[in-house]
């Protein structure tokens, strides 16, 4: 059994910002992935779906990967508005978040249906990045590792046992905020995690990369990415600059 940690990944997730002319952020970020940052971190932009195939073509040729920010659980179907794994692979993503907490908030989304959506990003030849992460309220009531043991046994698919799966650990409360949990909290949140998925997963869980997310600047991305078991971060509005995200990702070169 390898006790190597997982090479880091900074990834970013533009939510619903950004139109074609966003393709000079992108351009700058590859621009700006130099030798000694690819020698350290991977990196991977999750744009709104309009954008994949735009930056994943700009993307030939560089090790920055493109990423969606949800799929449908179906291969195809009556399903207006919604998009399959099997589309996003087509227009170049190799990634896809599934179960972000404005997804299970805005959407309804279940435990169930993240496992599902994260199944078919694997048939797909996706990997899945599945969100997990607990409320304020849950927090203050002590509730907050109870609450991301529930989400991660009923969100993760059994098939995360021999497919790469990563698992960002995403606060809530910390989303947008510019609030962050100490990094005692994260530390104890990220081993709990881990634990739970060596326990279900056995070596892959001890492989799988577990990302950080919640309100990483380029001020915290040092303290915040040194934590124990903490692999990267999967950040916000900070990824919508260039210049940020890649301060972030440089939190690897010290
Ligand atoms: O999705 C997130 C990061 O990808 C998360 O919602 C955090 O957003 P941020 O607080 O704006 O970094």
């Amino acid at each position: 059994m390898t006790t190597e940690r997982p090479r880091p990944l900074v990834a970013g997730n533009w939510k619903m910002n950004g139109t074609r002319a966003a393709t000079e952020t992108f351009s700058a970020i590859l621009e700006g992935y130099d030798a000694g940052l690819r020698s350290k971190v991977d990196l991977l932009v999750c744009p709104p779906a309009t954008l994949i195939y735009l930056f994943a073509v700009a993307a030939v040729g560089t090790p920055v990967k493109v990423g969606g920010q949800d799929c449908h659980a179906a291969t195809h179907g009556a399903h207006t508005g919604d998009i399959s794994a099997a589309m996003l692979a087509d227009v170049g993503a190799s990634y896809v978040i599934v179960g972000h907490s404005e997804r299970r908030t805005d959407h309804g989304e279940t435990d169930e249906m993240v496992k599902a959506k994260a199944r078919a990003a694997i048939t797909a030849g996706l990997t899945p990045i599945v969100c997990v992460g607990e409320t304020r309220e849950e927090r203050d009531a002590g509730r907050a590792l109870a609450v991301v043991g529930a989400q991660l046994a009923g969100s993760m698919p059994e098939e995360a046992a021999r497919a790469p799966v990563v698992v960002a650990y995403e606060p809530v409360w910390a989303i947008g905020t510019g609030l962050t949990p100490t990094v005692v909290d994260v530390a104890e949140m990220h081993g709990f995690i881990r634990q739970s998925l060596v326990d279900r997963f056995g070596a892959a869980g001890r492989n799988m990369r577990l990302l950080y997310g919640g309100s990483v600047k380029p001020g915290n991305a040092r303290e915040l990415l040194g934590v124990a078991e903490v692999d990267g971060a999967l950040v916000g509005g900070a990824s919508l600059v260039a210049e940020d995200f890649l301060a972030i990702a440089r939190a690897y070169m010290a």
